[in-house]
């Protein structure tokens, strides 16, 4: 797994499971089992879960929520120790050839006294039994047709002129001089995204509510209130906007998509925008998909690359009613400069997406010197800025959003592995005050019901 060290696997298989999260013995039994593997390490233990509970439907009332979004980056809706549901049957042995380190230490509160989890200290050298699952090897989709084919992505390349789009790069990069890396409760311990991210709100009409939303926009923790969207990231937009509208234009709308334009509006605007910098080959996302607390149902992402090439990672959740028919393969799509990946709807509800490490990167030679600085000539440079445009709905606005127990907004998921393609898909409120609360949660879990929490309008409901 591209050197990927064991908190990241860890949180990788919990973004990926959708049984009652097992002790992080389990986890590190089944990803040497699998040799490093997060998602056939969480189809291993989905399988065990399965059959040791073959009585009791995945699907039923009282499972709860494991899968995590986090905007969610790498984690999962990780466990406060609270709500621990029931561990599977521990194994003795463990062997791994899994890179471990980090775990970044709890904060200076002490709430954690334990120490970084050693793997090697806990393993033993006992040969891997392998799952029987047949994998597939990862594809690479080198071209936007490839990427149509096999994603319900599109990709587009040279979207901005030449000249908007390295000078959106250089002010990017100068404002993430700034940008932070997200910190968050995983266990019992603080984790750190290993990448700095910010969010910008644009002036859009009267959405002011989403200053609000974006307090919260990431992993349901408050925030700073974000800025709005500077002059170039406006213009950027522009183009962005007007692809998204005719890709879309093209395609069919799913149930649960949002139907509430006004007359003479464009099916798609963008009116919030998260940007992520990846400094290095080691800033990376773990497999995740985003979080829908406000994008909704169904909802369509504009994810703008700039500077550095990198690789997205897609992989589909399969559904467990197809899981013994068809096994879901790795794409790696290359995203380079000036290049935009819609991800459609539907993406977030049947793939994951990640931007793995990368132990070599090509550098990036921008065309233009800096706008105020230009000698030396532009250096190349190790750097990547992803702009994901995305619209907030006004239905799922943050008046509208449940509080758990302890009094934090919920956040929304998909039910991956149950999805019935807009029918009949279900969606689940969950509590992730643990996320900023010393890893402390309620067990609130709630159904999402669009008829009773009064959503819409939707494509479904005007057919
Ligand atoms: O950097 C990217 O392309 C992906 C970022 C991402 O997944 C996100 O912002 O949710
Ligand atoms: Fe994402």
């Amino acid at each position: 797994m591209d050197g990927t060290d064991t908190d990241t696997l860890i949180a990788m298989v919990l973004s990926m499971l959708m049984v009652p999260q097992p002790e992080t013995a389990v986890i590190l039994d089944a990803l040497v089992q699998c040799d490093g593997d997060a998602q056939a390490s969480a189809d291993l233990i989905t399988a065990r879960y399965n059959n040791d509970n073959s009585s009791s439907s995945v699907c039923g009332t009282k499972r709860k929520a494991n899968s995590s979004d986090l905007t969610d980056w790498l984690t999962a809706e990780s466990g406060p120790s609270s709500r621990k549901p029931p561990s599977f049957k521990k194994r003795a042995n463990f062997h791994s050839k899994t890179p471990q380190k980090i775990i970044v230490p709890a904060n200076s509160s002490g709430s954690s006294s334990k120490r970084p989890v050693n793997l090697m200290e806990v393993l033993q050298q006992t040969p891997p039994t392998k799952p029987s699952t047949l994998r597939l090897p990862p594809l690479t989709l080198s071209s936007p047709a490839i990427v149509a084919e096999h994603t319900p992505c599109t990709q587009h390349l040279s979207i901005l002129p030449p000249e908007l789009a390295c000078k959106l790069f250089y002010s990017m990069v100068d404002l993430s001089r700034s940008w932070t890396r997200n910190r968050w409760w995983l266990f019992d311990r603080v984790v750190e995204s290993p990448h700095r991210t910010s969010f910008f709100v644009r002036k859009y009409g009267t959405d002011e509510c989403w200053h609000e939303a974006a307090q919260y926009w990431y992993n349901g923790r408050k925030t700073e209130l974000p800025e709005v969207f500077p002059e170039l990231m406006e213009a950027a937009c522009d183009y962005v906007e007007k692809i998204v509208n005719e890709e879309m234009s093209k395609r069919d709308r799913f149930p649960l998509e949002w139907a509430g334009h006004k007359p003479g509006d464009q099916l798609w605007h963008a009116n919030v925008a998260a940007a992520n910098c990846y400094e290095g080959g080691k800033d990376s996302v773990g497999f995740h998909s985003d979080q829908l607390t406000y994008l909704g149902p169904y909802p369509t992402i504009a994810s703008l690359s700039l500077g550095t090439s990198r690789t997205f990672r897609l992989r589909e959740v399969v559904p467990l009613d197809e899981s013994n028919k068809r096994h879901a393969r790795t794409f790696n799509i290359p995203l380079p400069h000036n290049s935009l990946i819609i991800m459609h709807a539907a993406t977030q509800e049947s793939f994951k997406h990640s931007i793995p490490p990368q132990s070599a990167l090509d550098l990036h030679q921008p065309l233009y010197p800096h706008p105020s600085r230009p000698s030396p000539p532009p250096q190349p440079t190790n750097c990547r800025i992803n702009i994901t445009f995305r619209f907030y709905r006004p239905d799922f606005n943050p008046k509208s959003t449940p509080k758990c127990k302890c009094d934090v907004p919920t956040i929304l998921r998909a039910d991956m592995k149950n999805r019935h393609d807009g029918r009949a898909d279900r969606y689940w409120w969950t509590c992730y005050a643990g996320a900023e609360n010393d890893g402390k949660g309620c067990d609130f879990w709630q159904v999402m019901d669009m008829k009773a929490e009064c959503r819409g309008p939707t494509f479904g409901l005007l057919s």
